[in-house]
């Protein structure tokens, strides 16, 4: 609870010894501790910013921790979800997450739970828990769980991150502002691409998890100024911090239930379309691409539409780069035009999503084709391992 009764908490000789550090400093003090102690937070999400997070929050004592996530570890995680490690690939996050926070401080009671968070789940798995730290990466959930917070009067500590910049701040806390002040509507559906598209620094989640640990210790705490009412921005390559005035919009409409978040976010519409696109372009499996490819047809183009930084890293033997931006643009349609000059023109990307949108462009300009199914992480699975999957 946030507002302990501190004479009913006590701490051990090892727990004294252990956050000594801690008790010393005037602002934190042994009823800090104790508040610590007494403190549950829960974390929505144990990936790039669940991970450093959890350390901090487990190493500074908090009493009662949950973890949310329905995901496994990959190897593609490790390079920024500090707390899972090589020996757990493969196997559920949450338990990684439990392990490693067992090792860091074993006074800590870890919740898990190993599940999507819903509309259905999400105010049953908050109510226990005084403080939510959001390190989710995408926008349903993002609304979800400040909207659950709204509903259950909870701070939500937000943080999310993209190739080289991060946010952070507090929604909800002592009638600061809320996610929906900051983003009163979702952004179009495939507007923003995920780190999984995009990618991003493996440090980035590092520093923002640990501002949002931070600003979790304070509300818990009570003490310090948080960033409530501040959105911080943080520019990795250029190394600048810069701050955002928030304030709560005073005609923000009434959050009185949770709703169905992916279709206010436009995702089953935005599904739909792209069914519908898939729809009407034909496909082929990588396994008849190199058919097609080993039969020595001389009538093929096989065109990669990923940008060229993707091309540099792997690339089907053969294929010619022309990136989805400039197809979008205009300037890659005539391109694509003179390379097919009555060819077959065969289509991928990295799995099947760009290339599809590129076929449906370069239809608009009578060129028609065949999209690659899966891409090339298909064909680095499929076909050819010694292609390197990113
Ligand atoms: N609705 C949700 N319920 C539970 N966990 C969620 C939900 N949405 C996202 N997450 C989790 O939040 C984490 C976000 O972290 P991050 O984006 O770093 O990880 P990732 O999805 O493993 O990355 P990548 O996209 O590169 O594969 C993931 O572990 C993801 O499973």
């Amino acid at each position: 609870m946030l507002n302990p009764n501190l004479d009913d908490i006590q701490l051990t000789k090892e727990e004294y010894e252990r956050y000594s550090r801690h008790i010393i400093l005037p602002e934190v003090g042994l009823d800090g501790q104790k508040k610590l102690k007494a403190a549950s937070v829960l974390c929505v999400g144990t990936g790039g910013l669940g991970s450093p997070l959890l350390l901090y929050l487990a190493a500074a004592g908090i009493g009662r921790i949950g973890i949310v996530d329905f995901d496994t570890v990959d190897q593609s995680n490790l390079h920024r979800q500090v707390i899972h490690s090589e020996s757990w690939v493969g196997k559920p996050k949450i338990e990684s997450a439990k392990s490693r926070i067992l090792e860091i401080n074993p006074h800590c009671q870890v919740d898990l739970y190993e599940t999507r968070l819903s509309a259905e789940n999400a105010l049953g798995i908050f109510e226990p828990y005084d403080v939510v730290v959001d390190g989710t990466d995408n926008f349903p959930t993002r609304y979800l769980v400040n909207d659950a917070c709204v509903l259950l009067g909870k701070p939500n500590v937000y943080g999310s991150i993209f190739r080289f910049e991060g946010q952070a701040t507090v929604f909800n806390y002592q009638d600061g502002p809320n996610y929906r002040d900051l983003y009163p509507e979702p952004p179009p559906p495939g507007l923003v691409p995920s780190c999984a598209e995009g990618g991003v620094l493996g440090v980035l989640p590092g520093i923002i998890g640990v501002i949002q640990a931070n600003e979790t210790i304070k509300v818990i705490l009570g003490t310090g100024k948080t960033l409530s009412g501040r959105l911080l921005l943080y520019n990795a390559l250029e190394m600048t911090f810069r701050e955002l005035k928030l304030r709560p919009n005073p005609v923000r409409p009434v959050i009185d239930k949770l709703i169905d978040y992916e279709e206010f976010c436009g995702i089953p519409q935005a599904r739909m379309e792209a069914e519908k696109e898939l729809a009407e372009i034909s496909e082929m499996t990588v396994t008849e691409l190199k058919q097609v490819l080993d039969s020595g047809a001389d009538d093929v183009v096989l065109l990669d539409v990923r940008n060229p930084n993707e091309y540099e890293i792997a690339r089907i033997p053969g294929s010619v780069l022309v990136p989805l931006p400039d197809i979008e643009n205009g300037e890659g349609v005539d391109k694509v035009k003179s390379l097919v000059n009555g060819h077959r023109l065969i289509v991928h990307c990295k799995m099947g999503g760009r290339s599809a949108k590129a076929l449906g462009i370069l239809k608009q300009h009578g060129i028609e084709g065949t999209n690659v199914k899966g891409g090339i992480t298909a064909w680095s699975k499929e076909v050819d391992a010694s292609v390197p999957e990113y």
